[in-house]
């Protein structure tokens, strides 16, 4: 039976996955195998030794002590893609927000509770409506930093807007790519592209090098009137130097899904509580592929869609297997397969890949491994962690 820890409310979709005959899943626990989670904060004291491997139900790992895990051998799981449509739907309307004057014509009407004559009301709306105009999104140039999962559906989406699209991104994979059109401009850096959208929209994970990526400076570089939307992270964005740039009119509107509160009461600013990601079908979607990858690795040992270990999947043969996490250095997988022929058993089948400082193995044996032969192998230098998986 595997205990599995909750630390946030996870889809009960997702969580059916898990068959109460092999999983205990609980929001209290103090030797867990695994954790699933969403946005909570989890600090690298409160992973129990006994923990095996995290989920997150999401796209961001920000919130997760990944290179601490990786030293005690501890996979990261996220689910690429799997909230990016709902991002992408509430960047859409963040678009509209941003050009027409939707918000503050809702608080007009709401705010005629006195009037009691349709008539009369009527004649005052149609008269004060020239205060609420906008501008169309059509012809419109927008920015897209970060062309991932989320940055390709909004390109495509703003393309049928019948917007321009350009967008920067210094990583983009062969896969995401291959998902953008050929209409979607790449530009060479940041600045350039702040320079040429009347909209720019942030979909990049934080990481050392993108904390406080969108400064002073970079927004001194933005078309003035310019509207920036920020779904990604508030660590990306250096408000102070946001609010700067809407004082002195380099912005026209910052939009957010990640409030502070220097930004609250302001009328250039629109603030959410971090809903990108909250609707029923993400939530689902995050769960069940967070859910599926904590299974496969417990049950199996197969790594999919971590954030720091390598992926690797092996059909299973023989009678059990053993995956071993290593510092990734040579000799070890030598040492381990000697120790392994010394005990005359045999390998049926293996696989071994590595990922920057970590490597990772998975070994099917033609026999079972006695917890002496297993205590050998922990105790090789290099190796963090050995499992073995009936
Ligand atoms: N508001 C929300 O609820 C919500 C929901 C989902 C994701 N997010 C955030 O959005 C981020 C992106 O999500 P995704 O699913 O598209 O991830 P993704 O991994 O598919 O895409 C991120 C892209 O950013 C690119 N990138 C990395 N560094 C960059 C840089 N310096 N400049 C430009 N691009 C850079 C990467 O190459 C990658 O293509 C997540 O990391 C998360 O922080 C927020
Ligand atoms: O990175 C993500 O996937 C989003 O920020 C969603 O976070 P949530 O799961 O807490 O809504």
């Amino acid at each position: 039976m595997y205990k599995v820890l909750t630390l946030n409310q996870i889809s009960t979709i997702g969580l059916d996955r898990l068959s109460p005959e092999s999983y205990e899943i609980t929001s209290e626990c103090t030797a867990p195998d695994a954790i699933l989670l969403r946005s909570h904060k989890l600090q690298a004291e409160d992973i129990a030794a006994s923990v095996k491997a995290i989920g997150r139900a999401g796209a961001g790992t920000n919130n997760i002590p990944v290179a601490a895990c990786t030293d005690r051998g501890i996979p990261v799981f996220n689910s690429p893609g799997a909230n990016a449509n709902a991002v992408k739907e509430l960047v859409i309307a963040g678009l509209a927000l941003g050009s027409r004057g939707i918000l503050p014509g809702i608080s007009y009407v709401n705010s005629l509770g006195h009037m009691d004559d349709a008539g009369q009301m009527a004649k005052l709306l149609e008269k004060e409506k020239k205060r609420f105009k906008g501008n169309e999104l059509a012809g419109r140039t927008l920015g897209v930093v970060g062309l991932g999962a989320i940055g390709s559906m909004i390109a495509n989406a703003a393309l049928s807007l019948n917007m321009h699209v350009i967008g920067y991104d210094p990583a983009l994979s062969v896969d995401a790519a291959w998902r953008l059109p050929s209409s979607v401009k790449k530009m060479e850096n940041i600045h350039s592209l702040f320079a040429k959208a009347d909209y720019i929209t942030l979909h990049l994970p934080v990481l050392d090098s993108t904390r406080g990526l969108v400064n002073a400076d970079l927004l001194a570089s933005c078309k003035p009137g310019c509207c920036l939307l920020n779904f990604a992270r508030e660590e990306i964005v250096d408000v102070g130097a946001v609010i700067a740039a809407l004082d002195n009119g380099q912005l026209r509107q910052f939009i957010t899904d990640f409030p502070v509160p220097s930004l609250i009461g302001r009328d250039d600013v629109i603030l959410m509580p971090h809903i990108g990601a909250s609707t029923d079908e993400a939530e689902d979607n995050c769960a069940v592929m967070a859910a599926d990858q904590l299974a496969d690795f417990l049950q199996n040992g197969n790594i999919k869609n971590s954030v720091n270990f390598p992926n690797l999947q092996l059909e299973r043969s023989g009678h059990c297997r053993l995956a071993i996490a290593n510092h990734n250095v040579p000799k070890i997988l030598g040492r381990v397969l000697s120790i392994l022929a010394d005990a005359d058993i045999n390998i049926l089948d293996m696989l071994n890949k590595s990922r920057d400082e970590i490597a990772y193995n998975l070994i099917d044996l033609g026999a079972d491994v006695s917890e002496g032969l297993l205590a050998e192998l922990a105790a090789l230098e290099g190796v963090i962690n050995v499992r073995v998986i009936h």
